[in-house]
């Protein structure tokens, strides 16, 4: 007799999480487990699309890519478009996070073009937010929006090895750690990402 989890697993919908970073796709994983859909990525379903993001908001490049990959797809869609914003550096790197460095720099690049921009700014000078915009969308173009955001001070050197992107220099003060001497579990209580993950499902259940 077939297990009864594995036939209530094979009803449920798929959704495409449209992203090309392991960091969040294994963050969404544990994020959206109790949304009632079936989570895919792009390379499950073979499909090859690099979106360019070319819009002046997160909520434009989440946009543009959940329309994308859903449009590609026939499936529903989830796209996250994020990033940091630092003050002392008028909100870049922003929606320019991924870029900052160039196309192919790597994470300890970016940090390292990071700390230098800010070598003559002070500690109490900063303060920085990790921003978060799903956006959701239908096959036929229909899309809604989650987000969520996390103050932090931008630290003097790298310190941790969980997490990705710039996590190793974000410091949370109320723990005294940054984001990446956390475990995965904490992140996913706290963060900018965790915040707009579940008014995304709230979302997810209303399609349904
Ligand atoms: O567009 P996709 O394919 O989803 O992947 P991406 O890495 O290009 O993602 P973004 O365009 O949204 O760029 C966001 C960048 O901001 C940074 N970032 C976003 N969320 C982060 C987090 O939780 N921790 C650390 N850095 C993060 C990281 O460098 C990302 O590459
Ligand atoms: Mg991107």
């Amino acid at each position: 007799m077939p297990c009864p989890h594995f036939r209530l697993r094979a009803m449920e919908a798929e959704l495409l999480l449209a992203t090309n970073n392991k960091g969040k796709l294994n963050e969404y994983r544990e994020l959206l487990a109790g949304c009632g859909f079936r989570l895919v990525t792009p390379s499950d379903k073979g499909i090859v699309t690099e979106v360019a993001e070319t819009g002046n908001s997160f909520a434009d490049n989440a946009a543009l890519k959940a329309r994308a990959l859903a449009k590609a797809s026939g499936l529903l869609t989830l796209a996250d478009d994020s990033g940091l914003e630092v003050d002392a550096l008028g909100g870049e790197p922003g929606v320019r996070s991924a870029r900052y460095a160039g196309d192919n720099a790597t994470d300890t690049g970016r940090i390292d073009l990071l700390l230098r921009r800010l070598e003559t700014v002070p500690v109490g000078k900063r303060t920085a937010r990790f921003r978060c915009v799903i956006a959701i969308a239908t096959p036929t173009g229909q899309v809604k929006f989650a987000e969520g955001k996390i103050e932090g001070l931008i630290s003097l050197a790298p310190q941790g090895r969980h997490g990705f992107g710039y996590d190793p220099v974000f410091f949370l003060q109320e723990l005294g750690k940054t984001m990446a001497e956390i475990a995965p579990k904490e992140k996913n209580h706290i963060s900018h990402r965790a915040l707009a993950a579940a008014d995304a499902c709230l979302i997810l259940k209303d399609l349904k």
